[in-house]
């Protein structure tokens, strides 16, 4: 199994006190199997993805990504698992604005010395961004700067994508071709794709999907 999550535990401290946003999830995913995950906003999707990606730590739980337990790591243990095996698209692309498109695209392939320039020609081929390599993300469409953010993720032979809302903001059109792409590419390198979607259509396209409410998977 690439990712299994046991028993995930996290609370937040506000304002108003703590608030237990995640109360005990488990889900599975394996290596070339794509997993929609729905709920209502604020039901901690985010918050979920986040700790599987190693960006946040769980209060309590076990998630098992490769084999590693990247609860049990220390957040430059969990920096070198994330750069190494895991890809993340947001919706808000999060490019680096004083890079160029090619730089961008080999950014996080670069951090984790796993640079591969047929690769990454490849995806910026696929995604249709050559014409695009030499320019810098605000001289791009939100389309075209989502594809980057896509071929960023999949520079570094990825084994878990994980995306949050990546077509949240783009037109519809632009997000079926985008999401076409994406999975196309994900399918081919056989990747595991854990997707963070409100969109029904779009969990439809998913090997499977869970929702999450109140804390737990329903
Ligand atoms: N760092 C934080 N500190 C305190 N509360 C937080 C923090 N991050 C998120 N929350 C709260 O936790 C809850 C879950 O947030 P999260 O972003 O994971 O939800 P979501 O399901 O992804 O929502 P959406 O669909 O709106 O993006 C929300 O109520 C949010 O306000």
């Amino acid at each position: 199994m690439l990712l299994t999550v046991t028993d995930i535990r996290k609370t937040y401290t506000t304002a108003d006190g703590p608030f237990a946003v995640l109360q005990g999830v488990d889900l599975s995913l394996d290596a070339g199997e794509t997993l929609a995950l729905t709920g209502e906003s604020g039901s901690g999707k985010s918050t979920l993805l986040h700790l599987i990606g190693g960006l946040d730590a769980p209060d309590a739980g076990q998630i098992m990504l490769n084999g590693v337990d990247i609860a049990a790591l220390d957040d430059a243990g969990r920096a070198r698992l994330r750069r190494g095996t895991v890809g993340v698209v947001f919706q808000q692309f999060n490019l680096i604005p004083s890079l160029k498109v090619a730089d961008n695209i080999a950014f996080q392939a670069r951090l984790a010395g796993q640079h591969d320039p047929d690769w990454a020609a490849t995806l910026a081929d696929r995604m249709g961004l050559g014409p695009q390599l030499g320019k810098y993300p605000e001289q791009l469409s939100g389309g075209q700067q989502q594809r980057v953010a896509i071929a960023r993720a999949l520079a570094c032979k990825p084994r878990l994508v994980l995306a949050d809302e990546p077509t949240g903001n783009l037109d519809e059109a632009t997000a079926e071709t985008v999401m076409d792409l994406m999975l196309e590419l994900v399918a081919e390198t056989g990747a595991g794709l854990l997707m963070v979607t409100h969109s029904q259509a779009l969990a439809g396209r998913m090997s499977r999907r869970l929702h999450l409410r109140a804390g737990q998977i329903a």
